[in-house]
């Protein structure tokens, strides 16, 4: 359990974190999302005691990161992963956080295998893509088989299968109760991974809800296709709807007219009943009608304009 309670942090005249309260909960992924210099990076490392909040509190367990009993076993984060020394390797590096945490050996040996660099442990991390990287970042936080794992942008770098493999094993870890807060700015990741979604905007709370009912907040469009767009259009638009013309795959500007040929519209305003009984009574054929839900982007663009 994660508790940010009034948080304040201000750098010099930076305003970085301004009065933000909200929990993460075991058993959840929760997303952390904001614009650039939202203030995700800056809660996390108040979080995890690395910077010293100006005002309010944030607390693992229950208590503040420096008073955690056993912290390793506590918390385990990925910040910056970039920021690992080059010169030792991948079994070294693990081997001395584990040493310090009082961990054993043979969990340095499993955590590599779990994120995919058993065959690379003895290569030195100045020779480490950046998706190697972000596994070695996502081993030394996962060493101490922590309750709580914090992990900033842990996407970055990885390639589709690592992507799929992070997405299955932090719903795992929180399936198995633990608590997960993750930030990224890849949405249909986020989309796919978090269950809750704590939303800022400079420095403060926007939202603080779960994925179902922030997406089911925000009406999608219906895609319909007809023979007779043109006619329908009108009486779409004549009863409030806003149509747009599909644009064709490969296009690279939005066509604004409608043509007389069968062709995609995308409706907001109306739901997919209504347009099939409008389309009925203005005599014009549908061969398609789909309603669409929003998606996390553009649920999280109109949120945080
Ligand atoms: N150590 C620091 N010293 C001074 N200003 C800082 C420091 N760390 C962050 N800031 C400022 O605080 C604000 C919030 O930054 P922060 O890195 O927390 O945002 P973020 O949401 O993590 O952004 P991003 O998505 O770009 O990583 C920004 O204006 C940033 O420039």
């Amino acid at each position: 359990m994660i508790e940010v309670i009034d948080l304040t942090k201000v750098y010099g005249s930076t305003r970085a974190v301004s009065g933000l309260t909200f929990d993460v909960k075991p058993g959840q992924v929760t997303g952390f999302l904001g614009h650039n210099g939202a203030g995700k990076s800056t809660t996390m490392r108040v979080i995890l005691g690395l910077h010293k909040p100006t005002s309010g509190r944030a607390l693992i367990n229950g208590v503040r990161k420096r008073d955690l009993r056993d912290p390793m076993r506590e918390v385990g984060a990925m910040l910056d992963a970039t920021e690992v020394q080059g010169g030792r390797s991948a079994f070294d590096h693990l081997q001395a956080l584990a040493h310090a945490g009082g961990i054993a050996r043979r969990r340095v040996v499993e955590v590599l295998e779990e994120v995919g660099l058993a065959g690379a442990a003895r290569k030195r991390i100045a020779g480490f893509s950046h998706g190697m990287r972000q596994r070695l970042g996502i081993a030394a936080a996962l060493l101490g088989e922590p309750g709580v794992l914090i992990l900033d942008e842990p996407v970055n770098g990885l390639d589709p299968d690592g992507i799929r493999w992070l997405r299955t094993l932090l719903r795992s870890l929180a399936a198995e109760g633990r608590t997960v807060l993750l930030s990224s700015h890849l949405m249909t990741e986020m989309s796919l991974t978090a269950d809750r979604l704590i939303i800022i905007g400079r420095g403060q709370l926007i939202e603080d809800t779960t994925m179902a009912e922030l997406l089911s907040r925000f009406q999608g469009d219906v895609s319909v296709r007809s023979p007779h767009a043109t006619r329908l259009t009108g009486a779409l638009e004549a009863a409030g709807a806003t149509v747009r013309r599909a644009q064709a795959p490969g296009a690279s500007t939005p066509s604004t007219s409608v043509s007389r040929a069968e062709g995609e519209l995308l409706v907001t305003g109306l739901s997919a009943a209504a347009i099939g009984d409008l389309a009925l009574v203005n005599g014009c054929a549908i061969h398609e009608l789909t309603p669409r839900q929003a998606s996390l982007e553009e649920a999280f663009m109109e949120i945080t304009q």
